[in-house]
């Protein structure tokens, strides 16, 4: 069996995590894993962890690691067989290092974007809850204007992504992500990339990751055929 990958993905809010994410699973065949999706999950199931993370969310706090922690690496353990990257998680360092006693991770996405793109995207950014499916009116528009594509459900805007939110979300990551990136800066796993644009990052991490990935876990899609 081919080596199994396991990757990291971290970012401010609105920083492409999601959007970045998405890509990479399809082009490199790896599950895409979010936190946030595992939490909504949960809620909806009114598991014991569900029901305790919904009084943290309602409140506009996260979740406490232990509920996280008990909610995701049992989920991470199972997947024996997967390539996967991970989106949202860890998201403290206590987190961090819950993760590594779990697993070996091989890469860490850091992405860092300026303020000002973080604050327009997020502006624009549109959200069908009951998927997690996530739009933007100029990047990445939906088909038919405030709908789902799939569902043709209403699409919503989260308060926490106005502007006046932004300030303290993006302290509260920076404040948090700053011990875990030294973390994996140290354990030489650490790739930033930084920028304005997803379409010109992408081509990047791409490449990083085609150097990376062994060619057995890559689908087969993906291949350029031989003239
Ligand atoms: N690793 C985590 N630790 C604590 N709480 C978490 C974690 N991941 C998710 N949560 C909780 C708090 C989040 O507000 C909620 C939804 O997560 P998520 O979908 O990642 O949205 P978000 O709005 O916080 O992130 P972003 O704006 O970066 O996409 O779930
Ligand atoms: N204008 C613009 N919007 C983008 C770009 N990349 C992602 N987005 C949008 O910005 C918002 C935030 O991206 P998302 O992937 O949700 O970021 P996350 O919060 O880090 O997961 C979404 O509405 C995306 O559709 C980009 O390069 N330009």
């Amino acid at each position: 069996m081919a080596k199994l990958f396991r990757a990291v993905i971290m970012g401010p809010p609105g920083s492409g995590k999601g959007t970045i994410s998405e890509r990479i699973a399809q082009r490199f065949g790896l599950t895409h894993l979010s936190s946030g999706d595992f939490v909504r999950e949960n809620i909806a199931a009114n598991t014991d962890a569900g029901v305790l993370a919904k009084t943290y969310i309602e409140r506009g706090l996260l979740v406490p690691d232990h509920v996280m922690t008990r909610l995701l690496l049992p989920r991470l353990e199972e997947m024996t067989r997967h390539s996967w990257l991970m989106d949202g998680f860890p998201r403290t360092l206590a987190q961090a290092k819950a993760l590594n006693s779990t697993c070996d991770l091989d890469l860490v996405i850091s992405l860092n974007i300026p303020y000002e793109t973080l604050k327009d995207r997020l502006s624009d950014r549109w959200i069908h809850p009951a998927s997690g499916r996530v739009y933007n009116m100029g990047f990445n528009p939906p088909r038919v204007q405030g709908r789902d594509d799939i569902s043709g459900e209403p699409l919503i805007h989260h308060d926490d992504d106005k502007p006046e939110a932004l300030v303290a979300r993006l302290r509260q990551y920076k404040d948090l992500a700053k011990p875990i990136i030294n973390l994996y800066k140290s354990k030489g796993i650490l790739h930033t990339f930084s920028g304005t644009d997803t379409d010109r990052i992408w081509p990047y991490i791409n490449s990083l990751l085609s150097t990376k990935i062994p060619s057995t876990s890559q689908t087969d899609t993906q291949r350029i055929p031989m003239p």
